[in-house]
């Protein structure tokens, strides 16, 4: 029964038209008498032979030429067409038809017969190449255990289950995407981080990557981000470089960020695949954020979409300092939680924690004094467990803290830097930046939050809006601030303290979480003596 395993017979059944289908009911007839079974077989010898001849002889090619293999296989289907002459059209004749090289694998879809079921089955889950071999069956001539050959190209004997994957997505995520499509995706691409002279293997890689006219086939990012991944991104915001040799960042000599801007485009969206986007839930200057359903976990998390297409890696460089510094962080109750970022289609992504609100957009009545302490302790928790990461937020406002079940939480790390001053300084909101910053004083960055958060509270106090300029705006800077009315002198004399104009008198996050202010609303940690 070798003939009955040719891929051929194989890849024939499964991809037949409806002519060859018709063709395949007409045999039964031609060989009344015989058992089903025996009759399928022969069948099928006749259609893996017929095949496997017609493409090793073309037609009115001299017979002289051929084997005596061949030979004898003529004389027998010879002896065949001799006993049918008169009877139903011979099944020799008909059998080539079902072989079409041009059907497709989606013609497994045509309605079968029952009887066809385990065949086309079998066929339908074999690749295309597989199916059309361009050496069918002579490679194993000299094997004797010819029925257990195993399926060369079969997915399901693959040693690479996931290979269809990696066409559709070469992302991380998209290996792991439940959906493959037989389409081919093609995407406009930009190279310019991608494109390196550091290394031979890309360089080898470099034809499979030819620009034609500004696009380049999804599967030849796929195939390049398979042999060759981006490097990784170094974290400034960890304290301890974590010992990973060099070349995983890309070598001493690359200056290409790690990034992927393209993957994602035409219909591969990361953020489409992996979430259904509930609603729109606010947008800053430089973002959009949604609500989101993770469709694979079932929960429900706000991701933050870069407005602008960051095009160079300058500025895919900036964006990133936001998610660096909350994945330096790590988790913290007051805190919000980053999960995961990603590049598509040169745009940044970023999944992280939903909340309820934020304090700009709930607040429509001034903050009673009893919220606004638990407010400033709970944010003074969070900002004394960044400081102790050497991180400053400089970013502190209504705006960028959040509430999330009655806790109150700091989020957008867009402004994050590093206390010692090892990274840039970007200036935050001007209405609640201290005065050192105006003048660009950086020694004391971590005071830099304390004021912001000094000022935040007395504006939500007092329920109206700090000033962006002018003599008021000034007056706050040089330490005269209005009482508070209805608020406890130690607590107003702690907010002053974090207003002070002096960074080196306002009070650490730490040293406000031990303020007396605090001793009827949470146990007072004991001093060390
Ligand atoms: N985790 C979140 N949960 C709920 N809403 C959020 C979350 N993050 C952001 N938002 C909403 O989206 C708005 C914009 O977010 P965010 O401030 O982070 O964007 P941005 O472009 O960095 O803003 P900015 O102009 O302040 O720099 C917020 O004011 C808030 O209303
Ligand atoms: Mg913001």
């Amino acid at each position: 029964m070798l003939r009955t395993k040719t891929p051929r017979a194989r890849g024939g059944r499964a991809r037949r038209s409806p002519a060859a289908a018709s063709a395949v009911k007409a045999r039964p007839a031609a060989a009344e008498g015989r058992s089903p079974s025996g009759e399928l077989s022969m069948q099928l010898e006749h259609v893996s032979l017929a095949s496997f001849l017609s493409d090793r002889r073309p037609s009115g090619a001299p017979v002289a030429g051929r084997t005596p293999f061949e030979a004898l296989l003529e004389e027998e289907e010879g002896e065949e067409r001799e006993s049918s002459r008169g009877g139903p059209t011979p099944p020799l004749v008909q059998a080539p038809q079902p072989l079409q090289p041009q059907a497709s694998p989606m013609d497994a879809d045509e309605p079968m017969e029952e009887k066809d079921c385990c065949i086309l089955s079998q066929d339908f889950f074999c690749t295309p190449d597989y199916i059309t071999p361009e050496i069918p069956q002579v490679a194993y001539d000299s094997d004797d255990d010819k029925e257990n050959i195993p399926c060369p190209k079969s997915p399901e004997k693959s040693a690479n289950p996931r290979s269809k994957r990696y066409r559709a997505d070469c992302s991380p995520k998209g290996l792991d995407s439940r959906e493959f499509s037989f389409d081919l995706q093609i995407t406009p691409v930009q190279f310019d981080s991608l494109t390196r002279d550091d290394s031979e293997e890309e360089k080898s890689m470099e034809p499979v990557l030819q620009k034609r006219g500004g696009y380049v086939s999804q599967s030849a990012v796929a195939l390049r981000c398979r042999v060759m991944p981006p490097p990784c991104v170094k974290n400034p915001y960890l304290n301890k470089d974590p010992c990973i040799d060099d070349d995983v960042y890309g070598g001493r000599q690359c200056n290409s960020a790690g990034f992927s801007p393209s993957i994602g485009g035409n219909g591969l969206s990361r953020y489409r695949t992996d979430f259904h986007e509930v609603e729109k839930i606010g947008y800053g200057n430089f973002s959009v954020v949604f609500k989101v359903l993770n469709r694979i976990d079932g929960c429900l998390y706000a991701v933050k979409r870069s407005i602008k297409q960051l095009h160079n890696d300058g500025e895919r460089r900036q964006a990133v300092k936001e998610v660096q510094a909350m994945a330096a962080l790590g988790s913290h109750e007051n805190i919000v939680r980053y999960f995961t970022s990603w590049f598509e289609n040169e745009q940044l992504y970023i999944q992280m924690e939903l909340c309820d609100c934020c304090l700009s957009t709930n607040q429509k009545q001034p903050l009673k004094c009893g919220e606004a302490l638990e407010l400033l302790y709970q944010i003074c928790k969070g900002l004394d467990f960044m400081h102790e990461c050497g991180i400053a937020h400089l970013d502190v406002k209504p705006d960028n803290i959040y509430a999330r079940s009655g806790i109150y939480k700091l989020g957008d790390f867009g402004c994050a830097t590093l206390i010692n001053r090892g990274l840039p300084i970007e200036d935050g909101d001007s209405r609640y930046m201290p005065p050192e910053m105006l003048n660009d004083k950086y020694e004391h960055l971590d005071k830099v939050d304390i004021f912001s958060l000094g000022a935040a509270v007395y504006e939500l106090i007092r329920g109206t809006p700090l000033p962006e300029s002018g003599t008021q705006f000034t007056s706050i800077r040089e330490g005269k601030i209005s009482l508070l009315p209805g608020c406890p002198m130690q607590f107003q004399s702690l907010i002053k303290s974090m207003m002070d104009p002096d960074p080196v008198r306002r009070p650490s996050a730490r040293e406000i979480l031990r303020h007396p202010a605090f001793e009827k609303l949470h146990k007072v940690p004991a001093k060390k003596s």
